[in-house]
């Protein structure tokens, strides 16, 4: 079983291979980019103690040689020390400017690992190896890469395009339920952005695909990669149309901050509970019916995941709070805040017309 999604950025172009298999074969698709035949590897310790055995071994196999370095699982790891870290090991290896990195891992890994490619050596080329469903569907493909600074989520890194992206769907097997469900939260978000009848189809098929039905986790991942390659194609560097893919980010991303980037609230989490605020905004400024924000929490609570604030362990700060760490969110232009609405599921746009006043109700109402 196997798709492709070609990724058509002029003189950047990749592709995105979803399927079966493909952590084992990696090397096939790898061997034409390499100068040499070596690449390095960074990965978390969680995924590399499941896969980054088979992964080299399947690249020894096809007489690549390969160095790797583990680093420590969890958002904490998108800092600067990791950074550095990574990047003295990568000049410790020597990597020149022909070679590949890969990044073997969920969206930590991927943002982290594709940050350090875009200022190594001013830019060396990298292949991401999504293996959780958040990176398969949203972070390996885009090119936004970094980490998160003391003022806010992913305040410091750069637009750098992979040169090719991997997504085995078999090692989504081995993914805790909750990080699949995170993962989830970016799946029901493309639904929500832009295709009403993607919803629809989640609705039905969610629980098979969070059972591990094969062919429907598949086209899950190709549906989300292609609508996320549509809009970067038309916006790369989010001038536009790109910000529709920040759908639920901003309240997520402040009740991320919140939470200290802990493990007391996962990206795809308050990715879920950001867009379930964002319906509610949205219906409470009369932009959509009151029955879509309900549809979009039936679904979500359907699947056992997070809704509201109330669903988030330990205290959190109070709305003026929240709103506060809004303002260091990257669609802020002039001091105003831009919010991601929808005029209903699958019709979202971007808009700065949203008195404060409002968030706060929304916050408030938890
Ligand atoms: N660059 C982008 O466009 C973009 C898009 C969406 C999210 N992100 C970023 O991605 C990050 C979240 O990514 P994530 O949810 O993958 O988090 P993550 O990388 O922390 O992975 C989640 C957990 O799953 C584990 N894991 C990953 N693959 C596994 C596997 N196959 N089997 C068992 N365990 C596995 C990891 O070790 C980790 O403990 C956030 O930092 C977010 O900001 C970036
Ligand atoms: O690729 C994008 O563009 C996105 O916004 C995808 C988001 O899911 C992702 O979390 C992204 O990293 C958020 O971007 P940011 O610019 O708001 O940090
Ligand atoms: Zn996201």
């Amino acid at each position: 079983m196997r798709d492709t999604v070609h990724v058509g950025l002029p003189g950047r172009e990749y592709d995105v291979l979803i399927g079966t298999g493909l952590l084992a074969e990696a090397a096939v698709h790898i061997a034409p980019l390499l100068k040499r035949s070596r690449v390095v590897v960074i990965s978390d310790e969680n995924v590399a103690a499941l896969h980054l055995a088979a992964f080299q071994d399947g690249l020894r196999a096809h007489g690549i040689d390969s160095a790797a370095m583990t680093l420590q699982a969890g958002e904490a790891t998108k800092s600067w020390p990791h950074l550095m870290a990574c990047v003295d090991w990568l000049l410790d290896q020597k990597v020149e400017r022909g070679d590949i990195v890969v990044a073997l891992g969920g969206g930590v890994i991927g943002d982290l690992v594709g940050f350090a490619a875009a200022i190594l050596r001013r830019g060396v080329r990298f292949v991401q190896m999504p293996t959780s469903l958040l990176a398969q569907v949203d972070s390996s493909v885009g090119g936004k890469t970094g980490i998160n600074a003391r003022h806010g989520k992913n305040l410091i890194g750069a637009f750098h395009q992979p040169s090719l992206v991997l997504a085995d769907v078999d090692v989504l097997g081995t993914l805790r339920p909750r990080d699949f469900l995170a993962g989830y939260g970016e799946v029901v978000k493309y639904g929500l952005l832009g295709d009403a009848a993607f919803f629809e189809w989640l609705e039905g098929q969610g629980p098979a695909l969070a059972a591990g039905d094969m062919p429907a986790r598949i086209e899950a991942v190709r549906r989300s990669v292609q609508m996320k390659a549509d809009i970067v194609l038309r916006d790369e560097t989010e001038q536009g149309d790109r910000a529709l893919l920040n759908l639920g980010h901003t309240f997520g991303h402040a009740l991320e901050a919140a939470t200290g980037y802990s493990d007391r609230l996962y990206h795809g989490e308050g990715v879920a509970i950001g867009c379930a605020m964002a319906f509610a905004l949205s219906a409470r400024l009369g932009l959509c019916s009151q029955e879509d924000p309900s549809r979009v929490r039936a679904h979500l609570r359907d699947m056992g995941m997070k809704t509201d604030l109330a669903d988030i362990d330990g205290d959190l700060p109070g709305p003026e709070v929240l709103l506060e760490l809004m303002g260091q969110d990257k669609k802020v232009v002039q001091g105003q805040l831009r919010f991601v609405l929808a005029r209903g599921i699958g019709d979202a746009f971007v808009t700065g017309d949203v008195p404060p006043e409002a968030v706060l109700e929304v916050l408030r109402d938890g």
